[in-house]
């Protein structure tokens, strides 16, 4: 619940950036190798697991449901499941920081198992919609009480006898779905969750490999049916994590804007639902090349070689943005240092992340010299080209790693440092960013 002291820091004008670079694991399939491991019948075992503060809060709530969850040396853990409908009561609060992905999902993963759980976060996470998790749970039969809004701290009461759901998640969130098809997993009978927006697909993937009976299918809508039948039997299996492209997406943008860089990001996870950022650079008329892409246990993987590009501003397609849905405070940096304007609609999730994006982006813009128009549901970045983002601002940070990373990564190409109020956060998703950008070439200076 509580953070270590705010650590401001400066990203300084930077000489051109190269070498290669790995980022860690992927977050999103570091939380979910966890949770499903404590849902499954005996061992799994990951490698390249996220070792970030969001995702050690996962590790220690599915420990508290009584799961061994054992580390084994950097990045690999072995989790020993109880089976589905095997999860105790936990004897303490959970507190899962500042991680919107690992609250939703266990609240799902526990809500159809009759034990109940509190759950909290830090100041961050207890402004964050979890109505939207909680409502629907109601469902199978789980009951909640909240802070007013449904809002953390809360309680979640999972259903004794829990019944099969047909559910339409009405947003563009994976965590909604997701928390659906891990609840769903404990009930009797086959629940059918569907979708319009088509968000990353990393829990339907997982479960398949975990062996649950899941079946995708095409909706009337365009969208997606998810059919999974519960009282599932899970055995453990064997995980490598794939590197995490909403990390790599700091690296790279570092790499296109400061001139006369060329890095190499390598076995950077290409799952087309993670990828509309690469999509979108590219046809802003980024220097972006993807090379030995192959299938790596169930994803694919590349490494993607970069060299600095003056970018063109673009529209960018709003049914893009669920492929892309992290990466628009980077995104926006970029476009700051293309030629023209980059338009970017139907970003309405970004109000409900770690902050506002939206407002932080437009603030931390405008904080820099950047021209910014604010939509109701995005923003118009008027780009200034290569060499010509003045920086030199204070941007407030709000307890968000990304808006944090974006700005110190404009502060390695605008004409004065940039510094960001508290880069402590950056430990909740990328702890070795700073020595990976160093390592690059980036200046970094305590502020
Ligand atoms: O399912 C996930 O792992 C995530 C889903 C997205 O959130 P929403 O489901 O709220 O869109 C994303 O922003 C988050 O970083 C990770
Ligand atoms: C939105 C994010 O994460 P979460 O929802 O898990 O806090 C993120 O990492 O950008």
């Amino acid at each position: 619940m509580s953070h270590p002291a705010a650590r401001p820091l400066k990203g300084c004008p930077s000489p051109a950036l190269k070498g290669l670079a790995t980022v860690p694991g992927d977050k999103s399939i570091s939380h979910r190798s966890l949770i499903l491991g404590g849902m499954a019948l005996g061992e799994t075992w990951i490698t390249g697991l996220l070792e970030a503060e969001d995702v050690l809060n996962t590790a220690n709530a599915v420990r508290a449901f009584g799961a061994s969850v054992v580390r084994q040396g950097p990045g690999a853990w072995k989790v020993s499941g109880t089976g589905v409908g095997g999860w105790r009561r936990p004897e303490d609060v959970l507190d899962f920081g500042n991680a919107g992905t690992g609250s939703r999902l266990m609240m799902g993963a526990m809500a159809t198992t009759p034990v109940s759980a509190v759950f909290t976060g830090d100041a961050s996470l207890r402004k964050r919609p979890m109505k939207r998790v909680l409502e629907p749970l109601t469902l199978f039969g789980t009951e909640y009480e909240a802070q007013p809004g449904g809002l953390m701290p809360l309680t979640v009461k999972g259903a004794v006898q829990a019944m099969p759901v047909t559910y339409h998640v009405p947003m563009a969130s994976a965590q909604v779905k997701s928390a659906m098809l891990l609840a769903a997993l404990n009930a009797p009978g086959t629940s059918r969750i569907s979708q319009t927006t088509l968000t990353r697909d990393h829990t339907e993937r997982m479960l398949k490999a975990f062996g649950a009976n899941i079946t995708v299918g095409p909706a009337e809508d365009g969208g997606e049916v998810i059919s999974i039948t519960g009282e599932a039997e899970l055995k453990g299996i064997k995980i490598a994590v794939p590197r995490d492209p909403s990390s790599a997406a700091f690296p790279l943008v570092a790499a296109l804007i400061v001139p006369g860089s060329e890095v190499t990001l390598t076995d950077v996870m290409l799952n087309p639902r993670r990828t509309g950022l690469f999509d979108t650079l590219k046809e802003m008329g980024a220097d972006l090349e993807i090379r030995n892409a192959h299938d790596a246990g169930g994803e694919m993987v590349g490494d993607l070689v970069v060299r600095a590009s003056q970018l063109k501003g673009i529209e960018v397609p709003p049914a893009r943005v669920s492929d892309m849905i992290d990466e628009f405070p980077i995104l926006s940096v970029a476009a700051a240092f293309a030629e023209g304007k980059t338009v970017m609609r139907g970003l309405e999730e970004l109000r409900v992340k770690e902050s506002d994006r939206l407002a932080a982006i437009i603030a931390g813009l405008r904080a820099n010299g950047v021209t910014v128009e604010e939509l109701p549901d995005g923003l118009i970045v008027h780009g200034m080209g290569v060499g010509g983002v003045p920086g030199g601002g204070s941007v407030v940070t709000h307890l968000d790693h990304r808006i944090a990373m974006s700005f110190l990564v404009m502060g390695f190409a605008a004409k004065s440092a940039v510094m960001v109020d508290d880069a402590a956060m950056i430990a909740t998703s990328f702890p070795v960013f700073e020595s990976l950008m160093k390592d690059l070439g980036a200046v970094f200076e305590a502020a």
